[in-house]
């Protein structure tokens, strides 16, 4: 298993491109399964996960080819037909999002059976809302050991979905579901993340008529057939978030091209009353801070367009060395702070209360050994690292792979000391 190492207190001076969307690209990529048509791909993230998802697709019958075009890496998807309706255990346990599958095999072939998923641990996460979801577009759904069996003969019916809370991946799969529905469908409290709306974009580039995405009511006229299309994956908001509190930990100035700076605003505004200094640029954002110490804030994670839940660890790992007292309530995932412990053998001062984190900022952080616990927490540490007196490496970086594209290639182009030990992890 490979670790990261980093020395600590070099400043950030340069340009990182900002990749594809882990978590829109592997809903899109589930897409393909819709049509018997070609659906390309571009700007499309290398990851893990991209990688998992591209190898269950395969399994149900996918072509999968990836390529470098013109603006970067693209992936051709085509699934003239469904070969198998399974998604086994194996396959889906690594990744939540490979769940998604089940919506769209249901859709074009009326039955499905996948496991129930896997994904970072940082909260129960059940599936009951997907399941309701199909359940309201006539459906009939079976859970038997560790699978979802989902069947509708007589293909999928236009209905109404009502979420009693907002759920991304819900919202998702019900947009993958309704699109090959018969008739009308709404979505009611849908989800409102910018990956809402690629994947409506996609969906409709395809043939579909999706309608209001981006909203909390999403209206989906059912068509009987999509066709192929080409679709470029929006800028991951969360690598962009990532890369700018990396920048204002370290010091420096940083510039993120290939964003867009409305995607992260929450994070922005919170950065801002810290004391980062942050302009937006026609393809991008740049994040600048001299020097001076930054101010403690609270912050509370919440669906977007609230302070997203995928950048509370690397917010907190910020607030370690800020000035004052921050508080940190986390509202979407019930196990979200597993980075708190690992961010104080670095030294950080944090007190975890139920839902909440008391960060004390300290003066230094010094470098140590951690262990990587979910993906963002591991970044989070990644982040710690490059202001911390001294050599931390973080352990157990396969989280950080199934997120972060080229992490050490990126940061080490605007001066980070980072490198990656090739296998070796004890603790593995
Ligand atoms: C691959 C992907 O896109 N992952 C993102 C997605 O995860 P994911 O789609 O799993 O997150 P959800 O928005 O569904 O989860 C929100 C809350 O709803 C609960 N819930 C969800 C579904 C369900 O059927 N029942 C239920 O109770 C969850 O346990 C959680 O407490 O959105 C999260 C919230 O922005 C992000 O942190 C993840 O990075
Ligand atoms: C939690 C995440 O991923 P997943 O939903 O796939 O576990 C994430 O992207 O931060």
């Amino acid at each position: 298993m490979d670790r990261i190492a980093i020395t600590g207190g070099a400043q950030l001076k340069g340009e990182i491109p900002i990749s594809g969307a882990k978590n829109s690209a592997i809903k899109l990529m589930a897409a393909s399964l819709l049509t018997e048509e070609p659906l390309r791909l571009t700007n499309m993230p290398r990851l893990a996960d991209t990688r998992f998802l591209g190898k269950l697709l395969q399994r149900l019958g996918t072509e999968v080819v990836e390529s470098v075009g013109e603006d970067g890496p693209e992936t051709l998807l085509r699934t003239k037909e469904i070969v198998s309706a399974i998604a086994p255990y194996d396959l889906v346990r690594q990744m939540r999002a490979s769940f998604n599958v089940l919506g769209p095999l249901v859709a074009r072939t009326g039955q499905a059976k996948v496991s129930l998923p896997g994904g970072c641990t940082i909260g129960a996460r059940p599936v009951d809302l997907h399941l309701q979801a199909l359940e309201a577009l006539g459906a009939r759904i079976d859970l038997h050991e560790g699978y979802v069996y989902a069947q509708a003969p007589r293909g999928l019916k236009g209905g109404r979905i009502e979420f009693p809370i907002v759920s991304v991946g819900a919202t998702e799969h019900a947009m993958l579901a309704a699109v090959l529905a018969a008739g009308d469908t709404e979505i009611v409290n849908a989800a409102q993340e910018p990956e809402m709306i690629d994947l409506a974009e996609c969906l409709n580039a395809m043939g579909a008529k999706v309608s209001g995405a981006g909203t909390s009511t999403i209206q989906i006229e059912g068509v009987g057939r999509l066709s192929g299309a080409s679709h470029a994956v929006i800028a991951d908001r969360i690598e962009t978030g990532t890369y700018a509190v990396a920048a204002a930990m370290a010091g420096g100035e940083v510039r993120l091209t290939r964003t867009r700076p409305e995607l992260i605003q929450s994070l922005i505004d919170k950065m801002v009353e810290a004391g980062v200094e942050v302009t937006a640029n026609a393809d991008g954002l740049t994040v600048k801070r001299n020097g001076r110490r930054l101010r403690a804030v609270e912050i509370d994670t919440a669906p977007y367009p609230g302070f997203a839940t995928d950048l509370q660890a690397q917010f907190m790992a910020l607030m370690t060395l800020a000035e004052g007292e921050s508080v940190i309530r986390e509202t979407i995932f019930e196990n979200r702070f597993m980075h708190a412990p690992e961010l104080g053998r670095l030294g950080a001062d944090i007190s975890v209360s139920g839902g909440e984190a008391r960060v004390r900022g300290v003066e230094a952080l010094e470098g140590a050994q951690v262990m990587a616990t979910d993906l963002r927490a591991s970044v989070s540490l990644v982040i710690a690292g490059l202001a911390a007196r001294g050599e931390t490496v973080v352990n157990r970086v396969y989280h950080l792979d199934r997120g972060f594209e080229r992490l050490e290639e990126k940061l080490g182009a605007c001066g980070a000391e980072i490198r990656r030990i090739k296998g070796g992890d004890e603790e593995e």
